[in-house]
């Protein structure tokens, strides 16, 4: 399968989160359940980042993605309300649930789990719906995890290799070990996924400070298109606006 030639755009993507666990919008540390701080309604957060200038939101089930339930009806609510982009992620494993999420309307949606588990659907998935999936790869070192990141899913490259020959139009690459921590993205990382493909990736997890904004940014010839941010932005670490002009001076 071929796909059309990377488009680099013209500044960095800005996809402030809203990861819902019980009802309510939190942060985690590593992505391990148990370690939440909780950030009140995701409604009100989201809209808080869709009136800040956000052009995106990520949009996590972390209940569907620990497979402690789900927050369903809520992160539908959520998407109804945005007028903006929303890449929706967490346990979308099946027919079932691949319906119910692109049924929001969200602009896409972010497979993890099941492109490790489930290769033969994933590839279908993406053969049917090109732009509406991305992939997350969520790694330590170079080794995939899945199940809301508890168990490990195979080497980073390998697959990676298989998802572009099949066609997948864009990745979501977080650093575990990163995520939640506010230590800075993992740049190496990401500079090694981008020479591995050219699809757009969006850099997920340890975004502290403006300074890592613009290093992202940096990047954005290399095929990084965008940035997931969470922490920095609900512990005050700067505001939504201060990165958008962060970025915007970066890449233009
Ligand atoms: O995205 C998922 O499906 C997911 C599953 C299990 C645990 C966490 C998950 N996502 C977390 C995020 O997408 C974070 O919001 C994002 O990495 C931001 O990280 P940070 O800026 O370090 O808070």
């Amino acid at each position: 399968m071929t796909n059309p030639p990377r488009v680099t755009p013209a500044t960095l993507e800005l996809l402030p989160a809203v990861d819902v666990r019980g009802g309510q919008a939190v942060r985690l540390v590593h992505g391990e359940s148990g370690t939440e701080t909780a950030y009140g309604d995701p409604l009100q957060a989201a809209l808080a980042w869709q009136r800040a200038g956000a052009g995106w939101l990520h949009l996590v089930d972390l209940d569907a993605a620990f497979g402690t339930g789900d927050n369903r009806e809520q992160i539908a609510e959520v998407v109804r309300a945005m007028d903006i982009r929303v890449e929706l992620s967490g346990g979308i494993r099946d027919d079932e649930t691949l319906a119910a999420a692109l049924a929001t309307g969200c602009t896409r949606v972010n497979l993890g789990t099941a492109a490790l588990e489930s290769p033969d659907w994933v590839a279908r998935v993406i053969a049917e719906h090109g732009d509406r999936v991305a992939v997350g790869l969520d790694v330590r070192g170079t080794t995939l995890r899945g199940r809301g990141w508890t168990r490990d899913g195979g080497d980073l490259f390998e697959t990676l290799a298989r998802l572009n020959a099949e066609g997948c139009a864009r990745y979501v690459v977080t650093d575990i070990n990163k995520d939640g921590t506010l230590r800075g993205p993992n740049l190496d990382l990401l500079r090694s996924v981008c020479a591995a493909t050219d699809r757009p990736v969006v850099a997920s997890g340890g975004v502290s400070s403006l300074d890592d904004l613009r290093a992202l940014a940096g990047l954005v010839p290399e095929g990084v298109e965008g940035a997931i941010v969470g922490k920095a932005l609900y512990a005050g670490a700067f505001t939504l606006e201060e990165a958008l002009r962060a970025t915007e001076a970066e890449t233009t």
